[in-house]
């Protein structure tokens, strides 16, 4: 799947123009606040409903303005859009028709985005590393989405319970419950995890070739995995009843990195952190594609921000066999060689000055 074009209106500094888009390579070149990054967060937002940048999607709207809109037309002959206005909600539709839920949209597109600042992902607390999974989780367990809802709505209720302070049958109820449920989501990510475990060792070859220390990824459930979970909660309830929420369970899973039994962040250069931030994603986009009728589109922001001209060769020889739909955005055009291929069908070049895009002539 690939986006056709691309329409937005009093999105950042955006031009409200039409782009039509190359179905598999587009590279964006503009200086220091050109407008290349606000075209991928268009991108990223008709896909998740939210930014990548902000928590408050109003910073997306024009200065001055009272709503934005971005619609896109896929390659499965669609016409996605979103209208979002200051009175906080967002306006769905597909084809026209309007929805109730941005999932919706969500199996229409799915968006995955590498920037300078992914690097949350090792050195930051759980969240980034949770998001992460938990969209393929999304993708390529189709009965996950049901599952974390119901989930979600337990561990509000557990919550509630602990919040009171008092142990009685509701919470004996709540955790029975949260228990069972936690099980289930902690074996589906677990084989979820596995999966990706094998499939980024593919990418490394490519992408970090002389790396040859083993590199695992490592899943941690949320509890100790070797007691049940009822055992650690009935260990912990007193700690627990203190704070007032849940200390153990799926909300609470995390993946490390590791090189030779050492987390990543601590042995390889801040260059090869991003090749190993690119070939999870790359892996990650090859589980969801094998079972979704929606091929991902990779966003890769800022591609010449700490990769020399090795690392970026492997990642072109890396990108012809994702063979998906990327954007790249670079300050330089230097720093995107040799990812330009030599054919000029097969990919296309934008210049981003001023919110406009344009063809690249030279
Ligand atoms: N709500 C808004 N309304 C109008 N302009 C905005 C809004 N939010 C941000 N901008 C401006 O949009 C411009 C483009 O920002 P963007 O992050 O897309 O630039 P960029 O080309 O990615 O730059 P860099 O290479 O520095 O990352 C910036 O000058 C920014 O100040």
């Amino acid at each position: 799947m690939s986006v056709v074009d691309l329409t937005t209106s009093q999105f950042r500094n955006l031009a409200s123009e039409k782009t039509l888009f190359h179905t598999n390579l587009n590279f964006l070149v503009g200086d220091n606040g050109s407008g290349k990054s606000s075209f991928l967060e268009a991108l990223f937002y008709i896909a998740h409903g939210k930014s990548f940048r902000t928590s408050n999607v109003s910073n997306l709207i024009v200065n001055g303005a009272d709503k934005f809109v971005v619609s896109v037309y896929t390659s499965n002959k669609t016409r996605l859009g979103i209208e979002f206005s200051l009175l906080g909600n967002n306006v769905i539709k597909i084809d026209g028709v309007s929805q109730n839920k941005m999932s919706e949209l969500a199996k229409n597109i799915v968006v995955q985005i590498v920037t300078p600042e992914s690097f949350k992902m090792f050195f930051g607390g759980p969240k980034e590393r949770r998001k992460f999974v938990d969209l393929g989780m999304f993708h390529v367990e189709h009965n996950f989405s049901e599952l974390w809802k119901v989930f979600s709505k337990t561990l509000k209720q557990r919550n509630a319970c602990l919040k009171r302070k008092i142990v009685d049958q509701q919470l004996a109820y709540w955790t029975e419950e949260f228990c069972r449920l936690s099980e289930a989501i902690a074996s589906i990510r677990k084989s979820y995890v596995d999966n990706l475990k094998i499939e980024v060792n593919s990418w490394l070859a490519i992408l970090l070739p002389d790396v040859t220390e083993d590199i695992t990824v490592q899943y941690q459930q949320g509890w100790n995995s070797k007691k049940e979970l009822s055992e650690v909660l009935a260990q912990n309830i007193e700690k627990e009843r203190e704070r007032g929420f849940s200390l153990f369970g799926a909300q609470k899973f995390d993946i490390r990195f590791l090189i030779g039994g050492v987390a990543i962040e601590n042995k390889l250069s801040r260059g090869q952190q991003k090749l190993f931030l690119l070939a999870l994603t790359f892996a990650q986009t090859k589980l969801i594609e094998q079972v979704n009728r929606v091929k991902p589109i990779l966003l890769i922001d800022d591609i010449g921000a700490e990769l020399d001209e090795t690392s970026r060769k492997a990642m072109s020889v890396a990108l012809t066999k994702v063979d998906c739909q990327t954007f790249i955005t670079a300050i330089e055009l230097q720093a995107l060689h040799p990812l330009i291929p030599n054919n000029n069908n097969e990919f296309k070049m934008f210049h981003v000055e001023h919110g406009k895009i344009s063809i690249k002539s030279e």
